[in-house]
């Protein structure tokens, strides 16, 4: 659809309600559009060229095209503060897809998945992906590639490689979250100057701070990060509040942190705080929403509508210097998302720079990503990413997997003494205890959990065991282990796991779930074995089937895949498994398995 000129402008948004995230009002307001800018916002009947008396056909003398809102609720375009594409499954073009139907108009992308897999490279193909979506991709340049020195990583970001990618890497507007607090607190050389790259830029550093507090948060924020999404509690979240810090408050698929933190949501520091999602799976972003999801829980918890959408639009907007986005007022970018109610936030029409992209659920427009990847100077050729044109460990090439026959799954003595890792159902965070190899099985559900380096460096492999995961026969196994993202794989005995991996590796990287010689289901991702190239309803479909799958071999988790994948987090308490071994988190150092 293209808008005619008209001299006063080329749209007419009439007879909608618009959310002021200035003044948390809603007027009944006329919006006008020129040039991809909104012109003005008019109360009713003050509208140039338009007044009570006119009719739509002499208003379209002025306006090259007149849209009728019936009442709806007109808000800036949703802003995600906070996500890691990757853990969508989906690649920047089919993530874009499933959300701007639901309102987001721009996100802030951490491409730390990708860059611990494929490094300088993996983050300049996202950020080619990423280019001449009808939805903006801000990126925050990796900070911790590796997350830490206690896992092997596909590639290693030095502090000279995060300086380059601020220069060459399009949309880069921060330094990603700095999880090596340890390293920061320690005055870690190399990460101080991936800070100060940032910082000299006049750009934010995000954070990412489980738990700390006092002396050593202080600490933390004076090596100059501003912005934390870790706060599980609002004494914890206050702590970072009344120090300056920005709290990102997650509400996304792996963490929901919102209900423990309404309280902090209140007028005197509302204007330091932002919504995010962090991880969004491809069942939620089609059934649940993205941004819109969280403004729909935000006001089922008291929130009242108008600051919980300043909280998805313009305090994002503000604190990472996103110029003219975050509000519905003249001189913003026509970035607006039209709701049928301030409750549901149920998107009725989506605008992109005045462009109506998405209408009733589907993506109506997109955008000539070749002519605007020209204007923006990234090389069309580059921006019209095909899957194919990637380094060749894209696809078949992503898992080079080393011997590992007899190695995934150790036999101690039955009288031993063994450390397991214990999974909190539906949390990132996990537990650990101590017990006799003699339980050791699926009948007591100790079950081998093995970490393969995947990446053609070491070939090293950690060896531990994890209680929750509840198989009683067959193996589960994925590419998707943060940070390094090697191959985790879990199973009731060798045969089984050694299986499942041998699958994995064929399929060029992805989820697989087997037993008895049989692959059960199974989810490809040819996209450095964390993404598919195929749209978010497909993708959902298989990861129904493979969630089923894992639930037949025995598994009671509600997101066994997710939970699977935060195993071999070295950043996240208290015990997880890399393919250095068992890593004791709030030690910050490898364990034994052996007591
Ligand atoms: N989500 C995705 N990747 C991560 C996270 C998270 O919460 N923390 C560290 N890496
Ligand atoms: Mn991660």
């Amino acid at each position: 659809m293209t808008a005619n000129k008209k001299q006063n402008g080329d749209i007419l948004l009439r007879g909608g309600k618009v959310v002021n995230v200035f003044t948390l009002e809603v007027e009944e307001a006329d919006v006008a559009i020129a040039g991809g800018m909104i012109t003005g916002v008019y109360r009713r009947g003050e509208t140039p060229a338009v007044d009570a008396a006119t009719t739509d056909s002499t208003a379209a003398l002025n306006y090259g095209e007149i849209i009728d809102l019936q009442g709806a609720f007109v808000t800036p375009g949703l802003i995600d503060a906070h996500i890691h594409i990757e853990s969508t499954l989906l690649t920047p073009p089919a993530f874009a897809d499933a959300v701007i139907p639901h309102g987001t108009t721009a996100v802030i992308a951490d491409p730390h998945e990708i860059a611990n897999v494929l490094g300088f490279d993996g983050v300049k193909a996202f950020a080619r992906m990423a280019a001449g979506l009808p939805m903006d991709v801000y990126m925050m340049i990796p900070s911790c590639v590796p997350a830490t020195p206690l896992e092997t990583s596909g590639a290693v970001l030095d502090a000279e490689a995060v300086s380059r990618l601020f220069d060459v890497a399009p949309g880069a507007i921060g330094l990603a979250e700095v999880m090596n607090v340890p390293g920061v607190l320690a005055g870690d050389a190399d990460l101080l100057q991936k800070i100060a790259a940032a910082r000299l830029r006049g750009l934010p550093v995000d954070g990412h701070a489980p738990g700390l507090s006092e002396d050593a948060l202080q600490a933390y924020i004076a090596a100059g990060i501003s912005s934390d999404h870790e706060s599980v509690t609002s004494e914890e979240a206050w702590d970072k509040l009344r120090r300056g810090m920005r709290l990102l408050i997650r509400e996304g698929s792996a963490a929901q942190n919102l209900a423990g933190l309404i309280s902090c949501i209140v007028p005197s520091v509302s204007e330091n705080i932002s919504f995010c999602s962090d991880d969004r799976h491809p069942e939620d972003l089609l059934h649940d929403g993205h941004m819109n999801a969280i403004l729909r829980k935000a006001v089922s918890l008291g929130v009242a509508p108008a600051l919980a959408v300043k909280l998805a639009t313009l305090t994002t907007a503000r604190h990472y210097r996103l110029s003219g986005l975050g509000a519905v007022a003249p001189g913003y970018r026509a970035d607006l998302a039209v709701f049928s109610d301030l409750a549901e936030f149920r998107a009725q029409a989506v605008f992109k720079a005045g462009r109506l992209v998405a209408s009733d659920g589907e993506i109506r427009d997109r955008l000539d990503r070749a002519s605007i990847c020209a204007q923006t100077g990234a090389d069309s050729a580059e921006a019209t990413v095909e899957v194919d044109k990637y380094p060749p460990r894209f696809g078949e090439g992503s898992v080079h997997l080393p011997d590992i026959t007899g190695r995934l799954a150790p036999a101690y003595e039955p009288n031993a003494k063994v450390r397991v890792i214990v999974i909190q159902p539906g949390q990132i965070v996990t537990g650990q205890e101590i017990v006799s190899a003699a339980d050791i099985g699926p009948e007591k559900d100790i079950l081998p959990l093995a970490v393969i380096e995947r990446h053609g460096k070491r070939g090293s492999i950690g060896c531990g065991f994890v209680r929750g995961f509840g198989l009683k026969k067959g193996a589960v196994a994925s590419t998707v282990g943060h940070d390094s993202h090697n191959l985790i794989v879990v199973g009731v005995n060798e045969a089984e796991m050694e299986f499942a991996c041998r699958t994995i590796a064929q399929m060029g990287g992805g989820m697989v779930a087997v037993a008895g010689g049989e692959v059960k289901a199974a989810l490809p991702l040819p996209v450095a074995g964390l993404m598919s190239d195929e749209d978010a309803a497909t993708i959902a479909r298989r990861l129904r089937a493979l969630h089923r799958a894992v639930s037949d071999l025995g598994c009671p988790l509600a997101a066994p895949m997710m939970t699977l994948s935060f195993l071999a987090l070295p950043v996240i308490p208290e015990l997880k498994l890399t393919d250095l071994g068992l890593v004791d988190v709030n030690r910050f150092s490898l364990v034994p398995v052996l007591c």
